[in-house]
């Protein structure tokens, strides 16, 4: 039976957690380790569930996976890796991550055929993977959709071809570099996405022996080679986990010092976070976040691509939100569905209404469409405790903090998804002072 959390709220979060490597970054650079057959050893990679998705997603693939928890230290060698002939267990990961996309270039440059699982991930909209499958047709790829995922071939080989994402997409650009790295010829990949942890992932594949340069202007020009060695690398901080715990600190009155959270990372939250009235002082271990007494503050805010303030960021931020005083308009511009957790929260009391229209200012690409992607909070309202059901990653988070912040006692259910980013959260919630106990 799925977990459920039960939460006596009221109290605020004090004292220090740690958080340890970028999910959106660590499953990135686990596929990148099959460009070459070498060991690949990285560092910093916290113990969650798209880590053991990818794990497992690998030795399947032949690859052999080592993971030392405690040190957060993972070796993986792919010696001779082939397509998986265990379909029980590749049905078991599909519809678990968005990952398996991404083995697509790595697995067609080794064995000129992938087969990609169902993709999963949280359904906060379409998430469609045309960008994706454009570049990987365009360097010359075949697609035959079969049961339970799809079937690449690419029997000539792969050939750079120049790409321009019509979105500066995360995942499309990750598949880019993924792909060009080894393939003949020089790519120009126009309108990228550039998240640190797509950097980070450049940096990678550059210790490998990738030629990558990244100019102003969203260009990345990837020069193909013919092989690429192992790397060691000590992944990024998760600026999402970070934020998140922030909020919570935020809406909770408290007082949190988070070890390992990066300043240069997350330069757009920091500014949010002081607009609305949250004080935050950046150390050598990491950066204490705190709610200075007195009213919050009301904002407007849009979530872009980076450097914007990013989406994964704004669901936990919402609930802060709700303890401002005034009147914040949230435009969410990167997703088309990502307030349906503001239902459960409006039932705690929360007075958030959610609109079609682009508000804020700036048109995006939702505007002339029927999605409710702008949330206008009225606050300060008091949260009262309730039972609700977790909904995605950041939205689980998002009534987590809620709950906390609420007089009395809520249950969360369906906390599984939870652990999908957030390590340990249980103990760190216990670090903190929360009055949190799971329950069957
Ligand atoms: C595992 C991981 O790293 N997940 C992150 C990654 O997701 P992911 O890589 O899936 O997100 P993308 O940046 O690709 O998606 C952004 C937008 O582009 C659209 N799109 C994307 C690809 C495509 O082929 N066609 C298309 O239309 C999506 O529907 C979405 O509206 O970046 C997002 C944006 O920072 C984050 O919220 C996710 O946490
Ligand atoms: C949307 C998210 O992740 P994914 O792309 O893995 O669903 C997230 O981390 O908030």
């Amino acid at each position: 039976m799925a977990a459920k959390l039960r939460v006596v709220g009221g109290s605020p979060l004090t004292g220090e957690i740690s958080v340890r490597g970028a999910k959106n970054f660590v499953s990135k650079a686990m596929v990148a380790a099959l460009l070459s057959s070498d060991t690949s050893v990285l560092r910093n990679v916290p113990l969650i569930r798209d880590v053991d998705v990818v794990s497992d997603l690998l030795r399947l693939h032949g690859v052999e996976v080592d993971y030392d928890q405690e040190e957060g230290r993972l070796a993986i060698t792919p010696g001779r890796i082939s397509l998986p002939d265990d379909p029980v267990e590749m049905d078991r990961l599909a519809g678990s991550s968005r990952i398996p996309i991404l083995f697509a270039g790595p697995l067609l440059h080794n064995l000129g055929e992938a087969f990609i699982p169902d993709l999963g991930g949280c359904h906060i909209g379409d998430r469609p993977v045309d960008f994706h499958m454009q570049v990987l047709e365009d360097f010359g790829a075949r697609r035959v959709q079969e049961k339970g995922g799809m079937h690449l071939v690419a029997p000539r080989g792969l050939k750079a071809k120049p790409v321009h994402l019509p979105y500066p997409s995360v995942g499309a650009t990750e598949q880019t570099l993924l792909t060009a790295v080894m393939a003949e010829g020089v790519t120009e990949l126009s309108n990228a996405a550039v998240e640190p942890e797509i950097y980070d992932l450049i940096a990678v594949l550059q210790k490998m022996g990738a030629i990558i340069s990244v100019d102003t202007d969203r260009t990345i020009m990837i020069e193909g080679v013919d092989s690429l060695q192992g790397y060691t690398h000590t992944a990024l901080a998760d600026r999402i986990e970070a934020g998140s715990w922030a909020s919570a600190a935020l809406a909770t009155h408290g007082d949190i010092i988070i070890r390992g959270a990066e300043q240069q990372n997350m330069m757009s939250f920091l500014n949010v976070f002081r607009k609305v009235g949250g004080q935050f002082e950046v150390r050598d271990e990491g950066i204490r976040f705190w709610h200075p007494g007195g009213a919050l503050r009301s904002i407007p805010l849009q979530t872009d691509v980076h450097p914007g303030f990013m989406t994964d960021w704004q669901q936990p931020l919402v609930v802060a939100l709700t303890q401002a005083d005034g009147i914040s308009i949230v435009h969410e511009t990167v997703y088309e569905n990502r307030f349906g957790f503001t239902k459960a929260l409006t039932d705690m009391g929360a007075h958030i209404q959610t609109y079609r229209e682009c508000l804020g200012g700036l048109q995006c690409r939702f505007g002339q469409r029927s999605f409710y992607h702008s949330a206008v909070i009225q606050g300060p309202s008091p949260l009262h405790a309730a039972d609700v059901e977790v909904p995605d990653l950041r939205g689980g988070f998002s009534y987590l903090i809620a709950a906390l912040a609420a007089e009395g006692t809520s249950i969360i259910s369906g906390i599984d998804i939870i652990d999908r980013g957030y390590e340990h959260f249980m103990h760190k919630l216990r670090c903190l002072g929360a009055n949190a106990e799971k329950i069957a």
